[in-house]
């Protein structure tokens, strides 16, 4: 069954997440991809022949549109690299996303070794 995957990275860390995807396109290929804006566009540019769905940008309502995902039930995993030292004008946004991470228990990794230990986990062979 094709999982939904929520991919969003704070700007320095959006090559760190394109690589990776790059490296694990094979896996996610299988999945349905759902990205802010802008990671999205980056992540276009790496893979071209991966499908994203696009949600607004991150600052402009992007993380929230998520985060309502994630209530919805429509999001399975989320592979989000933030930035740990640039201040987002946005962190409301981003720590409600966190909490409802952890309100719904979604599987999710914040960081390139994180995401390829849940990808060795099984997870996206589903
Ligand atoms: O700001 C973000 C996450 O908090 C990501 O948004 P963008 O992908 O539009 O940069």
């Amino acid at each position: 069954m094709a999982l939904t995957i929520g991919m969003i990275a704070h700007d320095r860390k959006k090559p760190d997440l394109a690589a990776w995807a790059e490296a694990h396109l094979d896996l996610i290929a299988r999945h349905k991809v759902v990205a802010t804006a802008t990671t999205g566009s980056v992540l276009q540019r790496t893979l071209p022949d991966l499908p994203i769905k696009l949600v607004k940008s991150g600052p402009l309502g992007g993380d929230q549109q998520i985060g309502a995902m994630i209530a919805q039930g429509e999001l399975d995993v989320l592979l989000f690299f933030p930035d740990p030292l640039e201040a987002q004008p946005h962190d409301v946004d981003v720590k409600a996303l966190l909490r409802l991470v952890l309100v719904y228990d979604i599987p999710a990794a914040f960081s390139p070794r994180t995401a390829t230990e849940l990808a060795r986990s099984g997870l996206f062979a589903r």
